[in-house]
């Protein structure tokens, strides 16, 4: 056979293909139409010199987006967005700009070392369920490289590998912070790609603006920093990249927003767990598994969240005496928001932090907070689990000074010398500190502010006073009166007030 007639047979049997082709993709269903795809696919790469590779958005069974999909993503929207002719404008961080990418279908053209490369997004739709199906089409995004066969070597050992580490530097650079949760009592669709629901982490706190003594906000600082640079330490020693921090301490002490600072320190995520909306433990597994690398897991007040803390122990203790309020608070919730009550047990919660599922992603935080670390189970959170336990505690001096800088802008001022000496001798907290320094109305200046502050001082160093010198009646006043303080305090006024009252009336 001469070579003309060879192209004019090959052509026709190509158009010919062509051809059918239309008439299925109008006509035939899914099933088909897929079949003649993948045969027009093989004869075309049959005769073609070009290699292809597909970026998929999420694989497999879809459970996690693909991070070389995000890679390729933000590494086209980089290099490549100049060239494309449609683009995609979507908000970028912090609303405050517009970020282009190529849009669906659009082809793009890199070059490598002399060698050129293309790349186009697209997208395929994968069939419905049945034909009454309630959920919409899934779209499923990809990208596809296309390059001569003789620079195989060069773009699979070394084109892809920059493509990916610039990707994701790009990535880390425009990366909005997010906040998700897995919200109490929603229903999650099998149609929707994930439990979180997010918004944008825009909390303001930092290590510098909290009151802490500065040798703890070093150590933390310098813990996270090394934790975040580990990476390869991790691996030699064979260990998931992930750390647990246990913040305990009294009431308004800094546990959240300490973690608001970790995120901002690190610029990771925050994923704030309310457990008792977690079904079960198979819950509870999916929910880590779509979390992303560079995050913290938080679970605030975990003695409230299950009950986890009697877990080990028989059922009849589960509610003792010794339980607070807010503990049963914390399960009644539960069970009320969970409609028939989270199934999630300590065992669910330990392999949760330290199964092998948790090494899944990397780079992580799991912080929890609670207000009374005594009442957890010790399993939970030894060493190796929760590796650091940081305490926070009442206002030192030092806390003083940085709350003093941060809401009145001073420095220094002639009531400091009353107030280092009060606060020494007074259980406060930061937050009741913070509340004393913060000008109340136009007139206040700092002066004013500090007088407050020395008032609140006074009256706690009246109330420690009283509670030394009596403190079964002080105990007492504050069970009979109600107004008992999650912390165990009772407002200074109120327990000096009262004990004086029954010391006059001789009870
Ligand atoms: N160490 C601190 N440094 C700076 N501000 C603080 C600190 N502790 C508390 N605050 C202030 O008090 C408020 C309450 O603090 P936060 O919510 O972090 O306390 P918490 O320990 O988490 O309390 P809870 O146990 O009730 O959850 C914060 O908004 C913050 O303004
Ligand atoms: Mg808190």
């Amino acid at each position: 056979m001469k070579m003309s007639e060879m192209w004019t047979t090959m052509g026709s049997t190509l158009a010919s293909f062509m051809f059918l082709w239309t008439i299925m993709r109008q006509y035939c269903p899914y099933g088909v139409q897929r079949f003649f795809e993948k045969c027009t696919h093989r004869i075309v790469s049959y005769f073609s010199p070009y290699i292809r590779i597909s970026f998929h958005e999420y694989m497999g069974d879809r459970l996690k987006r693909s991070e070389a999909y995000a890679a390729v993503e933000a590494y086209l929207s980089a290099n490549t967005s100049k060239s494309a002719k449609r683009l995609k404008a979507e908000m970028g961080k912090d609303s405050s700009n517009l970020v282009l990418t190529m849009d669906e279908y659009e082809r793009v053209t890199d070059e490598y070392e002399g060698v050129k490369v293309w790349w186009v997004s697209s997208k395929v739709m994968s069939p419905t369920r049945s034909p009454m199906s309630y959920y919409p089409e899934q779209e499923k995004r990809f990208y596809k490289l296309t390059f001569h066969n003789k620079y195989r070597d060069i773009i699979t050992e070394s084109y892809l590998e920059h493509v990916m580490r610039e990707g994701k530097e790009i990535r880390l650079r425009n990366r909005q912070r997010k906040l998700y949760t897995n919200s109490p009592g929603y229903k999650w669709p099998s149609y929707k790609q994930t439990m979180w629901s997010h918004i944008v982490f825009e909390h303001p706190a930092t290590f510098e603006t909290m009151a802490l003594e500065p040798e703890k906000k070093k150590e933390i600082i310098e813990d996270l920093v090394t934790f975040s640079k580990s990476k390869d330490f991790y691996a030699r020693i064979g260990k998931a990249w992930k750390r647990g921090y246990l913040l305990h301490g009294p009431p308004g002490t800094g546990k959240s927003t300490m973690i608001a600072a970790m995120a901002n320190l690190l610029a990771y995520d925050v994923y704030d767990l309310e457990l008792t909306a977690v079904k079960d433990n198979t819950e509870l597994r999916k929910l880590l598994i779509e979390t992303t690398s560079k995050s913290i897991i938080v679970i605030e007040d975990i003695d409230c969240s299950l009950d986890l803390t009697g877990q080990r122990k028989k059922k009849a203790d589960k509610l003792s005496d010794e339980e607070t309020d807010k503990d049963v608070v914390g399960r009644k919730e539960g069970k009320e928001e969970g409609g028939s009550g989270s199934k999630v047990t300590l065992s669910g919660l330990l392999n949760f932090i330290d199964g092998i599922w948790s090494a899944c992603g990397g780079e992580r935080l799991i912080v929890f907070t609670t207000n009374y670390v005594e009442k957890l189970d010790p399993a939970l959170i030894r060493r190796g689990r929760m590796d650091k336990h940081i305490q926070l505690s009442y206002c030192t001096f030092d806390g003083f000074k940085v709350l003093a800088n941060n809401y009145l802008k001073l420095e220094t001022h002639p009531l400091f010398l009353t107030i280092k000496r009060l606060i020494g001798e007074a259980n406060i907290t930061p937050a009741d500190v913070a509340e004393n320094l913060m000008p109340k109305s136009p007139l206040d200046d700092p002066h004013k502010c500090l007088s407050n502050l020395i008032e609140a001082l006074e009256e706690a160093v009246k109330a420690e006073e009283l509670e030394q010198s009596c403190p079964i009646e002080h105990e007492e006043l504050l069970q009979q009166n109600g107004s008992i303080k999650e912390n165990g305090e009772l407002p200074a006024d109120q327990a000096m007030n009262q004990c004086q009252l029954r010391l006059c009336n001789g009870t």
